[in-house]
C-alpha cells in the first residue's frame, strides 16, 4: 500500500457561482437557480474543472437473464461524483477521500430491472431491457456552486481543494467539456424535436434541456392499488420555500425546498426529477414511478429519508414542470460531513455510529426485498437530528427472481452500475472502458454490492480518505489493496475468510488498516470490503459479527422519532374542479392543469360518476368559486365563513396536544382570516385573480392559503378513500416542537456549530451538545420540551457537530439550517 500523504494547507478563496437569472418570454425560459452549496458549505471550496478521468457509474444493471447483454459505459452514460482527494495525492501515492461519478449506459440501466409493484402499464419499459441514465453537469449546480473551475486537464491538476484540508472535492467528477448548465436538467439528444413537441422550446437557459410534453401523466396511472394518491399536484398542499433554496442536485434531478401550504414551518423536500439524456416521457415515468414505489415502501424506517408523494410539479420561476418527490427535507448529505475539515478529528465511536446506522438501512432494505446498489456517502443524508437516512434508490432494485416472493433466489445483475470506488470489482468487470474479456464478466450478486459499498464507507469514513479511485485493477491503488489483502491471508492469517472467524483483522502495518485502532473493527471493514464477493460479508455475517454488534448507535429504529408528515387537506380533485371553472382563462399557461390533463382530471371532477375505484370517496362537492363581480359586491363569503364554524371546531380540538405549534398555526391562519376580511375590493380582486393564475404558474412568494376552507372535512372523505395513503405518516407524526426554545437556549451565538442552529427548538441532538456544554440548569431552561420529547432517546453523538474551515462570522452564514 501506498504511504498516506502529507497534509498540507493549500488554502483558495472562496468562489460563490452567481445565480442564474430567471426569464421567461415566448415560450423561452431561463430560470434562477440559486446555488445550495455556497450557502450551506462550511468549507472554502474552489472551483476548478471537473476531474477527467474519475466517474461515478450509475445505472440500472441489467439482470443475468437478459437476453441482451449490454456494455457498460457510453457516451451517453450518466455521470455523478463526488470526490475528496488528499492534496499532493499523486506525490504521496495515495488518494484521499474520493467518490466518483457514476455513468451507465441508457441501454443496460433497466435491463431486467422489472417493476413488479407498478400497473401493468408501467411494466413495459422497466422489463425491456432500455433504461435510462442521467448526468450530472458542470455549472450552476447547487453543489457545484463552492467550486470554481481550473482547466481541464490530467487528473492531478483537477481536483477541488479543500481550505486547510489536503483534500479535494469532486462531487460529479464532471469532464470539463461539458458546456455549463443547470445541474440535475437533462440534455436532449439530437432527434429531441423531431417530433415537433413545443416543450422543447420551454427550457432553463439551455437549449439542451427537455421538458416533458403536456400533458403531464397522472402519477396514479403509474402506482399499484394501494400507493396511489388523492393529491397529485404538488401545489394542493405545498409551496416553493421563497427563499428558493436548491439543497442538493443529481444526475437526474434538483433537490428543493418546499413548505405545507397550511403551516409554513413544515418543511420538505422536493426531488424535482429531470428527464434525461434521450429519454422519453413513458421511460422518464416507469423509471421515477419505480424509483417512488421503492422509496416509499421503505419509508418506514428510522435511518431510511421518507419519501411521501409522488407529484406534478409545475412550471414555475423555481422549476420546470414535471415530477417530482415530496421527502422528508434533511440537513446535508454524508459526503459533505465528511468533506469539512473538522472530520478529521470525530471520535471514531461516532464515525461507528453512522456505520452502523447506515448499515441498518441496508439490512431493513434487503429485509424488503431491496438491494439499494448505489450505497455512497452521498445517498445517505443527514437529519437535523443528526439521523442518517438512506435515499437514492434511482437504481435500487427488487433482488429476489420472483419479487414478491422472498423465498426465491436472489437475481444476479450484469452490468456496470453503481459509483466507484463503492463499485465492487466484480461490477467494474463490466466497465466497457476497461475493456475486460467478456469470459470474466460474471452475473453478480447486488446484495454484495451493498455490502462492498458498506466497506468502503467505513474505511473512508475512518481513514478521511478513500483508499483508490476505482476497485479495479487499473487502479494501481486498488491492486495494492488486494496484494495486502492476499498477504494478509496468505501470511498472518489464512482463516480470516472463513465464516464466523471473528478473530482480529489486519493491524497497523497496514495502511487502511491503521486508522481503526483496533483489529475487531479492521475486521469488519475487511472483510465486507473483500475483492472476492464470494467470500465477502454478508449483511447477516456483519450482524453476526460482535465488533459490529458492540456498535453503540445514536437511534434504533423503535425509538420514538419526529417525523412530520406532511399535511394533505386538498385533494387534486378540488384543483381539478377549480381548473374546469378556471379553464378559459389559462389558455396559454404553460402550467400542466391547464393543458388537457383531462384523463385524470375527468375522473375527479365527477367521483361518483369515475371509473377510478380510488376516487369512489364521497367528494362533497366544492362551491363553484365567485365570481369578481360577486366578490367586488360582497367581499366575504357568507356561506364559507358559515362553514368554517364545524371545521375550526375540529381544527381545535386536534391542535389539542398538538403543543405551541398548533397554537401559533391558529395564530398565523386568524392572522390571514383577518387580513383577508379587512381587503379591499381591488385586493379582494386580485385574490380572485391570484387564484386564477394559480393554474398558469405558482408566485415565488405565495402565502399559504386559506386554511380553513370547508372542504378540509371533505378531504378526510376523500383521504379516507386511499387506504395507504399518510398510512407511513400518521405513525410518525411530530409530537414536540417547542416554539422558540433556541432562542432561550442561547444557540444564537457568533461562534455557534451547525447543529446549535436551530431556529425553533433545539433537537435531542442539540440538547445533548448543549449538555456537554452548559450547566444541568441550563438544561431545564429548556423548557417547551414536551413529555413526549422527554420520551425519546437522547442521541450519543454530535453528528452534525462537525466544524468546518471557516470559523468567521462569514462561514457561521454557511451554516444555515436548510430545514427551517
Ligand atoms: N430529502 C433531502 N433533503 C435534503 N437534501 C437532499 C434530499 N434529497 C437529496 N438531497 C440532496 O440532493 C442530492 C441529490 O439527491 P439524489 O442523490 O437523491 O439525486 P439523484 O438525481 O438521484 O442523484 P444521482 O441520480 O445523480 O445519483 C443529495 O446528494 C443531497 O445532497
Amino acid at each position: 500500500m501506498g504511504k498516506e500523504s502529507q497534509s498540507t494547507s493549500h488554502d483558495q478563496p472562496l468562489h460563490h457561482v452567481g445565480s442564474m437569472t430567471a426569464l421567461k418570454m415566448l415560450g423561452k425560459k431561463i430560470l434562477s437557480s440559486k446555488n445550495h452549496d455556497s450557502a450551506h458549505h462550511g468549507n472554502n471550496l474552489e472551483a476548478g474543472h471537473p476531474v477527467q478521468g474519475m466517474r461515478k457509474i450509475r445505472g440500472h444493471g441489467t439482470h443475468h437473464n437478459s437476453t441482451s447483454r449490454p456494455k457498460s459505459t457510453s457516451p451517453n452514460n450518466r455521470k455523478r461524483s463526488s470526490s475528496l482527494f488528499q492534496k499532493n495525492m499523486s506525490s504521496a501515492n495515495v488518494p484521499a477521500l474520493t467518490s466518483a461519478r457514476s455513468s451507465a449506459s441508457i441501454h443496460n440501466m433497466v435491463a431486467h430491472n422489472n417493476n413488479p409493484f407498478a400497473p401493468q402499464q408501467g411494466m413495459d419499459m422497466i422489463s425491456s431491457g432500455k433504461g435510462v441514465a442521467a448526468a450530472r453537469k458542470n455549472g450552476s449546480g447547487p453543489t457545484n456552486h463552492s467550486i470554481s473551475k481550473k482547466p481541464s486537464g490530467n487528473f492531478a491538476n483537477n481536483h477541488h481543494f479543500l481550505n486547510n484540508e489536503n483534500i479535494i472535492y469532486n462531487p460529479y467528477g464532471i469532464n470539463g467539456n461539458v458546456v455549463p448548465s443547470r445541474s440535475g436538467s437533462a440534455y436532449a439528444g439530437n432527434n429531441a424535436n423531431a417530433n415537433g413537441d413545443i416543450s422543447f422550446y420551454m427550457h432553463d437557459g439551455n437549449s439542451k434541456i427537455r421538458l416533458l410534453p403536456l400533458p403531464i401523466a397522472d402519477p396514479n396511472d403509474y402506482l399499484p392499488d394501494d400507493i396511489k394518491q388523492a393529491s397529485i399536484h404538488m401545489t394542493d398542499n405545498f409551496v416553493f420555500d421563497s427563499d428558493n433554496l436548491t439543497l442538493g442536485t443529481g444526475g437526474s434531478s434538483e433537490v428543493r425546498k418546499i413548505r405545507s401550504a397550511y403551516r409554513q414551518k413544515d418543511v420538505y423536500a422536493l426531488k424535482k426529477l429531470n428527464m434525461i439524456y434521450d429519454e422519453n416521457a413513458e421511460k422518464f415515468y416507469k423509471r421515477c414511478s419505480k424509483e417512488f414505489i421503492i422509496a416509499k415502501r421503505l419509508s418506514h424506517h428510522i435511518n431510511v429519508c421518507n419519501t411521501y408523494y409522488l407529484v406534478k410539479v409545475p412550471t414555475t420561476t423555481y422549476t420546470t414542470r414535471g415530477w417530482g418527490f415530496v421527502m422528508e427535507i434533511c440537513v446535508k448529505d454524508l459526503f459533505q460531513l465528511m468533506e469539512r475539515s473538522g472530520w478529521k478529528s470525530v471520535p471514531l465511536d461516532e464515525k461507528f455510529c453512522i456505520f452502523k446506522q447506515i448499515a441498518e438501512a441496508i439490512k431493513f432494505c434487503h429485509e424488503e426485498g431491496v438491494a439499494h446498489r448505489d450505497l455512497k456517502p452521498e445517498n445517505v443524508l443527514i437529519s437535523k437530528d443528526g439521523i442518517c437516512k438512506l435515499t437514492d434508490f434511482g437504481i435500487s432494485d427488487w433482488y429476489h427472481i420472483e419479487p414478491q416472493n422472498f423465498n426465491s433466489p436472489v437475481k444476479r445483475c450484469e452490468g456496470m452500475i453503481g459509483s466507484p470506488p463503492y463499485t465492487p470489482p466484480e461490477v467494474m468487470l463490466f466497465d466497457a472502458k476497461k475493456n475486460y474479456p467478456e469470459s470474466i464478466q460474471k452475473p453478480y450478486n447486488p446484495l454484495k454490492m451493498d455490502s462492498y459499498a458498506l466497506g468502503l464507507i467505513l474505511i473512508a469514513l475512518v481513514n478521511n480518505i478513500l483508499p483508490f479511485f476505482e476497485s479495479c485493477n487499473t487502479d494501481p491503488r486498488y491492486r495494492d489493496f488486494e496484494i495486502s489483502y492476499e498477504n494478509f491471508i496468505n501470511h498472518q492469517c489464512p482463516h480470516f475468510r472463513d465464516k464466523n472467524y471473528h478473530k482480529g483483522g489486519p493491524g497497523s502495518e497496514y495502511s487502511l488498516a491503521r486508522n481503526f485502532k483496533s483489529t475487531e473493527a479492521s475486521r469488519v471493514a475487511w472483510r465486507l470490503s473483500d475483492p472476492n464477493p464470494d467470500t465477502r460479508y454478508s449483511i447477516e455475517e456483519l450482524y453476526n459479527d460482535p465488533w459490529f454488534q458492540s456498535i453503540e448507535v445514536c437511534v434504533n429504529n423503535d425509538d420514538d422519532h419526529a417525523i412530520k408528515a406532511p399535511e394533505i387537506r386538498k385533494s387534486s380533485s378540488d384543483i381539478a374542479m377549480n381548473s374546469n371553472v378556471n379553464s378559459n382563462s389559462n389558455s396559454n399557461s404553460d402550467f400542466f392543469h391547464s393543458d388537457q390533463d383531462s384523463g385524470s382530471r375527468e375522473r375527479l371532477e365527477s367521483p361518483q360518476h369515475t371509473s377510478n375505484p380510488f376516487l369512489t370517496a364521497k367528494i362533497k362537492p366544492k362551491p363553484k368559486p365567485r365570481s369578481m363581480v360577486d366578490i367586488a359586491q360582497s367581499p366575504i363569503n357568507k356561506s364559507e365563513v358559515a362553514s368554517k364554524v364545524p371545521s375550526k371546531v375540529v381544527e381545535d380540538e386536534e391542535d389539542e396536544g398538538a403543543g405551541v405549534e398548533g397554537t401559533e398555526d391558529k395564530e398565523e391562519t386568524k392572522e390571514e382570516d383577518a387580513k383577508r376580511e379587512g381587503a379591499t375590493d381591488e385586493e379582494q380582486k386580485e385574490s380572485v385573480r391570484a387564484e386564477e393564475a394559480k393554474e398558469s404558474a405558482v408566485a415565488p412568494d405565495k402565502k399559504a392559503p386559506d386554511t380553513k376552507e370547508p372542504q378540509e372535512t371533505d378531504n378526510r372523505n376523500v383521504l379516507a378513500a386511499f387506504p395507504g395513503i399518510n398510512k407511513t405518516e400518521s405513525g410518525h407524526e411530530s409530537k414536540f416542537e417547542a416554539k422558540g426554545t433556541s432562542e432561550s437556549a442561547g444557540l444564537s451565538t457568533p461562534t455557534r456549530k451547525m447543529s446549535e442552529l436551530s431556529l425553533v427548538s433545539p433537537t435531542p441532538l442539540q440538547l445533548q451538545n448543549v449538555k456537554g456544554r452548559t450547566s444541568a440548569g441550563s438544561m431545564k431552561s429548556l423548557n417547551g420540551i414536551s413529555s413526549a420529547r422527554k420520551k425519546k432517546k437522547h442521541p450519543i453523538h454530535s453528528h452534525l457537530d462537525i466544524p468546518g474551515s471557516v470559523t468567521s462570522s462569514s462561514g457561521t452564514a454557511t451554516y444555515r439550517d436548510r430545514t427551517k
